[in-house]
């Protein structure tokens, strides 16, 4: 098992990685909770809850709540019916969250846990490829219709427990979707990462060693810059490169039509156009592009009307005074937040969506 230890501003976590450490999850943490409730989905339910439920001893109340699969969970309704849970189920201020699951379910069970009685304990305990980004950092939220994670806190966890065995059970989507959150790691730190990312030119055939080494150095990435900027008011928003665009279509096009790696691809091939045209440079479009065919990214898509995903981009959280600023690479490793000129904005998205729609 490997860990590493991310200072936040208000407590010191460790994020556990390694194989079946969800059967000790409890002995991992400090388990002075008399009161938990597991959060998951009605996926994960069939899979490990079990085995979390019982790495708590006998003497402690352990409750559950099952959420439905997708994104649609982040929703205001669901964060209310979790809420009204964690009431009847007695949890005071001394009590756990479990969450147990994805990004949806980290972010969503992260925020009932940061503004349930103003803030409780919660622990994250990821099972997808793309949660080694979304259970560092603290950043929890639900969506709103008009936009991507408008609500939420920075909230970091108690303790994060990421058992890679469970990553086994997932499917081909959601490794896509995962490994383009590696990828973003990798193009905002350095070229070799990179290049050792892509050399493997199915993400589907990977070795579990491979995979660990990828998970563990985006971890670093991200723990790396979130240990420096909490809060994103500087080189936090380096983490959001290719997430302008990326959010805006999984808005537009509604919450879970598109994994939210799959439309953060786009967005990343979308930024380096954008990137290679403002800043006059080359970046390996092509090379990147091709990866994620061959890895079978959804890169054609129905049409959208470029007037109004531009609209979504302006609800994006780095923009300020109604201005976008997207993340640009100057290259490799070296990201840097660009305000964009909006109509300049409107004929570079314009032509890129020609180029991705499908007759
Ligand atoms: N807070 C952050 O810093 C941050 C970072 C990145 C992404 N996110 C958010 O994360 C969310 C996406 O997360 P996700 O891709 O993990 O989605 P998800 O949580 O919806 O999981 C994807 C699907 O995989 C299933 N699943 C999960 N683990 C499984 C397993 N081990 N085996 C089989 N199936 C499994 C789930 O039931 C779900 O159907 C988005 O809402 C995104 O905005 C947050
Ligand atoms: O941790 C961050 O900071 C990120 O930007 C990581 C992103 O991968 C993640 O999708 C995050 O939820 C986006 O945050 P938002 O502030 O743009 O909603
Ligand atoms: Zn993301």
């Amino acid at each position: 098992m490997e860990s590493l230890q991310v200072q936040s501003y208000s407590n010191s976590y460790t994020v556990y990685v390694g194989a079946n450490v969800r059967h000790r999850l409890a002995s991992l943490c400090n388990n002075n909770y008399q009161t938990i409730l597991i959060i998951t989905d009605t996926t994960i339910e069939n899979l490990y809850l079990e085995d979390v439920k019982h790495s708590f001893s006998a003497d402690q109340n352990v409750h559950t709540a099952v959420i439905p699969a997708g994104e649609s969970s982040k929703s205001h309704d669901v964060y209310f019916r979790l809420l009204t849970k964690a009431i009847d189920c007695g949890l005071d201020r001394k009590s756990l969250i479990v969450a147990l699951g994805g990004g949806v379910v980290g972010d969503l069970a992260g925020f009932v846990a940061a503004t349930y009685m103003r803030g409780i304990d919660y622990i994250q305990v990821p099972t997808t490829i793309l949660a080694h980004d979304s259970s560092v950092g603290g950043k929890v939220a639900i969506n709103h219709p008009k936009g991507k994670n408008l609500i939420g806190s920075f909230y970091p966890p108690a303790a994060v427990v990421y058992d890679v065995e469970t990553l086994h059970s997932l499917s081909k989507q959601e490794i896509r979707s995962g490994y383009a959150e590696i990828v973003k790691h990798a193009l905002i730190d350095n070229a070799s990462f990179f290049q050792d990312v892509v050399q493997h030119r199915s993400i589907y055939s990977i070795s579990n060693e491979v995979l660990i080494d990828h998970l563990l150095r985006g971890i670093k990435v991200k723990a790396s810059i979130v240990q420096e900027d909490e809060k994103e008011s500087n080189i936090r928003m380096f983490l959001n490169f290719g997430h302008t665009l990326g959010h805006a279509l999984e808005s537009e096009l509604g919450y879970g039509k598109i994994s939210h790696g799959e439309a953060v691809a786009i967005g990343m091939l979308f930024a380096i156009k954008v990137s290679e045209d403002l800043l006059s440079i080359s970046l390996p479009y092509n090379e990147l592009y091709d990866w994620l065919k061959e890895n079978e990214y959804p890169l054609r898509l129905s049409y959208i009307n470029p007037t109004d995903l531009l609209e979504k981009m302006k609800l994006d959280k780095k923009a300020h005074n109604q201005k976008i600023q997207m993340v640009l690479l100057e290259k490799i490793g070296c990201p840097k937040a660009v305000q964009v000129d909006h109509s300049w904005l409107l004929k570079k998205l314009t032509k890129f969506l020609e180029e991705m729609t499908v007759e």
